[in-house]
């Protein structure tokens, strides 16, 4: 027995290390069981990372979450302000302005003895503000034969007969309204007033076709838009903005310089289906050449003329281009049958002359003019409240 003691001995430390051994293996396990295996994650919402991305399932966000945030991203439809408030708004600005014309001429007509030399200022300043040489001639001669025979010399004498002769420069007996009442056609369905719009790039066509819809909403009248500016890429979009945003639908092309006749088609043809009240037409009208512009204008005006007739052509016009706007709608006065036109940028400039000049030059009254780039900014055309801003308070 003693000879099988170291035996035992042995097999006793062998059966201690194994179960010691064991032991140590279990108890590791466990622990990297703990870090491999977590608990599954309650069912929270997702979170960002700290580097920027974000957990896979935040991807899919559970539709109840989503249908508010669409509600919330659904534009409103604005209302625009009333067109009465706007005429106003004209003369103020136009007084705000300081503009030279009015104040040199009454400082230079109140003077005690008027000379050749201050007739002389007188002119100039005249057409130093676009007022043309033609008109110019004809207020300096009224206004010398009132001086001489009324021998008007009190500043508000000045000031009442400067007015007077200025409102009739301008001219109050001209029709401004805008032809903007549709027809009933034979069959008895309403035939939408077409306003087709003109002018050389720039001008503000597109913005001016844009506040003309919020005028006509304002007026409760329903508007359809025609994109056919294909020239320039951005302009549809820009028109689909002004009319999205009071509700206005606009016709398009998806094809960049697509037949801008076809476009304006379709946009009247839809105008009547829809019996619209009008059909505010955009163009491109580039003054390449004007057999050109002949050609494009006379293109549009014939398909349009096949499912309505055209009620306005406006000719689009930026008061600061002075001279070069006048030959500009010498040009489209020619080719397109202009029947009013829209003095933009009248905010921009202090030579208010250029509405008498582009009346003389055309034949056809001023019907709107252009005060900012504010969606508002559009007044019809006043020649009092024109004239007594010229002159201010
Ligand atoms: N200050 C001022 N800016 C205006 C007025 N009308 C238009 N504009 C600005 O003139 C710029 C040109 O206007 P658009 O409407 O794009 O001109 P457009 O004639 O359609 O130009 P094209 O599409 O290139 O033919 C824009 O920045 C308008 O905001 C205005 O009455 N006053």
């Amino acid at each position: 027995m003693n000879d099988l003691l170291p035996l035992w001995i042995v097999l006793a430390v062998l059966l201690f290390v194994g179960l010691v051994t064991l032991g140590t293996v279990s108890v590791r396990r466990r622990g990297r069981r703990d870090v491999v295996e977590p608990p599954p994650a309650p069912s929270a919402p997702p979170v960002a990372v700290d580097d920027g991305a974000v957990a896979p399932e935040a991807v899919e966000a559970p539709p109840e979450v989503e249908e508010p945030e669409a509600a919330e991203a659904a534009p409103a439809i604005e209302r625009p302000e009333p067109v009465g408030g706007r005429l106003v708004r004209l003369r103020e600005r136009l007084a705000r302005s300081g503009s030279p014309l009015g104040a040199r001429l009454l400082s230079v007509l109140s003077r005690d003895h008027l000379s050749e030399d201050d007739w002389d200022e007188l002119e100039e300043t005249l057409l130093l503000a676009d007022v043309g040489a033609g008109p110019a001639g004809e207020l300096i001669d009224a206004l010398r034969t009132k001086v001489r025979v009324l021998g008007v010399r009190d500043a508000a004498s000045v000031r009442d007969l400067l007015r007077t002769e200025l409102v009739a420069l301008v001219d109050p007996t001209l029709d401004r309204s805008l032809a903007t009442t549709p027809r009933t056609g034979e069959d008895g369905s309403t035939v939408p007033a077409v306003v087709l719009v003109v002018g050389v790039n720039g001008t503000g066509k597109t913005t001016t076709v844009g506040k003309l819809a919020r005028v006509l909403v304002a007026e409760d009248r329903s508007v359809v838009l025609g994109a056919a500016d294909t020239f320039r890429a951005a302009a549809a979009d820009q028109l689909e903005t002004w009319g999205s945003r009071v509700g206005v639908p606009t016709v398009r092309s998806d094809r960049d310089g697509a037949d801008p006749a076809a476009v304006a088609f379709d946009a009247v043809r839809r105008g009547r289906t829809e019996g619209a009240d009008v059909v505010l037409v955009d163009t491109a009208g580039r003054l390449q050449n004007k057999q050109g512009l002949m050609d494009e204008l006379g293109k549009i005006r014939r398909v349009i003329t096949k499912e309505a007739p055209l009620a306005e052509v406006l000719l689009v016009l930026d008061a600061t281009t002075g001279q070069n706007g006048l030959n500009q709608a010498r040009v489209f006065g020619e080719v397109a049958g202009v029947t009013g036109i829209v003095l933009t940028k009248l905010d921009g400039t202090a030579r208010g002359g250029i509405v008498v000049a582009v009346q003389r030059e055309l034949g056809v009254p001023v019907k709107l003019v252009g005060l900012g780039e504010g969606p508002d900014d559009l007044a019809p055309f006043d020649p009092e409240q024109f004239v007594d801003g010229l002159l201010g308070d």
